[in-house]
């Protein structure tokens, strides 16, 4: 069925058109002027991502905007969806090459994501980039001659036998480093197999972001700093944020982060299944807050199962962390059961003054993401 109209909407739809279009011829004169500054970052060796201009930039439109009538909020969101685009057209243009007399790199898995995303960067960033995966081996003496730096990408459950097995020939002042979503036994078997440079590296994201702007590398430093600093601020030029850790402590938040959480997502999915839930029907009748855990839920399973049983195998540490999780349901689902809700209650406020400040600030932030998952509705 047609929606209903009159003259006078059509009229008034008329002139948001023509003001949408002006939108857009604004649009494209930013995009313009954005690929200049890409252009003017890439010759200087200046960061993707300038956390200070923003917040300014920001501050200052929001002002402006409510001196108009207009809500901050709406051209803070604007500006957002914006920068975004700008972190993706900058890229484009290249990096700047922080070392030019490295000689080659080499990523040991080149053909995976994570591996061809890294790849991707390096290219971008002017040097030569090489990759060996499981079927090449037998050229590695000489894909690894004079290679200056190598980056292990593998799955997590081979990482340290390729290492311990396969990266023992290196040369000397090459810099080793891994991309594992743990750190301590890779890093561990990086220096046992080579004794020139060392470092861990994490990204903590996915293959799949358009950018590196905004992203967290985490660091977990091994041997001669002073040699692979360069690389450190080459990825920072990428955009990302080097967060340093030690290895421990690292792969310790990770059996909460990534484990845990991983874990108990891959149960609710199984829970939806088992109950043979109509997702469609569902979804019809969630809120945006629902949609979104579905969403998150969902999108799990639209990945590589392997990738996520190496996550939450890799460590003995996560079952303990992911059976904690366990008894601490079986006490709740007990509440539940004996029907007292008092003792939730009080658990609930427990838990809330323990997450402080934390609690409203995620309030906020989640507010705004809730009111895009509405936003993209489109029946
Ligand atoms: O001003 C810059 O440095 C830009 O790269 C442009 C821009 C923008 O789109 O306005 C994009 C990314 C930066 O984080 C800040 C601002």
């Amino acid at each position: 069925m047609n929606e209903k109209t009159t003259a006078g909407l059509e009229h008034l739809r008329d002139l948001i058109d023509g003001v949408d279009q002006q939108l857009l011829h604004l649009l494209r004169k930013r995009l313009d002027l954005v690929a200049q500054v890409g252009a003017v970052k890439h010759a200087a060796g200046v960061p993707i991502y300038a956390p200070q201009r923003e917040a300014s930039m920001l501050a200052k439109r929001r002002n402006e905007a409510q001196s108009m009538n207009i809500s901050p909020q709406l051209i803070e969101d604007i500006l957002r969806r914006l920068m975004r685009e700008s972190y993706l057209n900058e890229k484009d243009v290249g990096f700047k090459q922080v070392k030019q007399d490295l000689g080659h790199v080499v990523i040991v898995g080149g053909q995976g994501k994570l591996g061809q995303l890294f790849s991707q960067m390096l290219v971008l960033s002017g040097y030569e980039v090489k990759s060996i995966d499981k079927n090449d081996w037998q050229e590695a003496a000489a894909i690894f001659s004079g290679a200056g730096l190598v980056i292990v990408t593998v799955p997590i459950n081979v990482t340290c036998e390729v290492i311990r097995e396969k990266l023992t020939q290196l040369p000397d002042n090459c810099i080793l480093a891994d991309l594992t979503s743990i750190k301590e036994e890779p890093v561990a078997a990086m220096l046992a197999a080579h004794s020139g440079p060392v470092v861990g590296l994490h990204p903590m994201f996915g293959p799949d972001v358009g950018s590196l702007a905004k992203q967290v590398v985490v660091v977990c430093h091994g041997r001669h700093q002073e040699a692979y600093q360069w690389l450190l601020q080459q990825i920072e030029i990428w955009g990302a944020r080097i967060v340093e850790a030690e290895a421990e402590r690292h792969d310790k938040a990770m059996q909460l982060v990534q484990a845990m959480r991983h874990f108990s997502t891959f149960v609710y999915g199984v829970n939806l299944c088992k109950e043979e839930a109509d997702i469609g029907n569902l979804l019809q009748f969630s809120s945006p807050i629902y949609r979104l855990e579905l969403a998150m839920v969902g999108r799990l399973f639209a990945q590589d199962p392997e990738l996520y049983a190496d996550i939450i195998f890799a460590q003995a540490g996560s079952q303990h962390a992911i059976s904690d999780y366990l008894d601490n349901y079986r006490d709740a689902l007990t509440m539940l059961q004996t029907g007292n809700r008092q003792a939730f209650v009080e658990q609930f406020q427990r838990v809330a003054k323990w997450f402080g400040d934390f609690a409203p600030q995620f309030q906020h932030e989640s507010r705004a993401m809730l009111q895009s998952v509405n936003d993209m509705k489109s029946s």
